[in-house]
């Protein structure tokens, strides 16, 4: 069975990955599974590069493909942050509720129609001696005036799926992996890869 290492300490993300992977019959680790590995610094002006940057760096370690995931969330209202900062918008020590505090804080005042936001996910495909590849996806939505529902992390609870009419913390874990960016994304690469990640390759 092919091992493919995704370049994640988050265990939200972590989750979705090996769920989204089950049908391709291919093991999934995580850097959960390797907590020596010292965090990796995101030095990138923007998600792709971050991603590459942790997907390139993994390669190297381990000298076998790894995928990165770099995503947050861009609120119109405040001119897209927290972007790229969105794990750690209230504080280097990364709390979603301190987090969804802030933003609901900074949205106090916005009216429902100006609240459009967005989650982006850029990945990067790193393999030994060869071009990593990034593809991304983007999900639309809204920021809720409250926290609904308790499925997912981050900011799913203040994000109204659009297309869904739900929160993304109100989707159970298949529908979230159905329209999510990170799925979007993940689809991406799966058409570029399919060589490599064939649903009906199971093995
Ligand atoms: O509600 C959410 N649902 C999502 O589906 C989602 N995807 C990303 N995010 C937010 O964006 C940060 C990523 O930052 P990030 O890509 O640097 O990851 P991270 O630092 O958490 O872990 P790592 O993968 O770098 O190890 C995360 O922490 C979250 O705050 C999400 N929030
Ligand atoms: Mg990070």
């Amino acid at each position: 069975m092919k091992t493919v290492i995704i370049a994640t300490k988050n265990s939200g993300k972590a989750k979705e990955f090996i769920r989204m992977f089950k049908p391709y019959g291919v093991e999934v680790k995580t850097l959960l599974d390797f907590p020596e590995i010292e965090d990796i610094e995101e030095t990138g002006q923007t998600f792709e590069e971050n991603a590459v940057i942790k997907a390139e760096t993994v390669c190297k370690l381990f000298n076998q493909m790894v995928i990165a995931d770099d995503s947050g969330l861009i609120v119109d209202a405040l001119d897209g942050r927290p972007g790229i900062y969105s794990a750690r918008y209230a504080g280097e020590e990364k709390n979603d509720e301190a987090n969804n505090d802030k933003i609901l804080n900074e949205l106090k005042y916005v009216k429902e129609e100006d609240r459009k936001a967005r989650f982006y996910c850029a990945l990067a495909f790193a393999m030994p001696e060869k071009d990593t590849i990034t593809v991304n996806g983007k999900c639309e939505g809204s920021i809720l005036f409250e926290r609904r529902g308790t499925n997912g992390f981050g900011y799913d609870p203040l994000f109204y799926v659009t297309e869904m009419k739900k929160s993304m913390a109100e989707l159970s874990p298949d529908e979230k992996n159905q329209i999510s960016h990170r799925a979007k994304a993940l689809q991406k690469l799966e058409d570029q890869l399919a060589h490599l990640f064939s649903k009906e390759k199971e093995s």
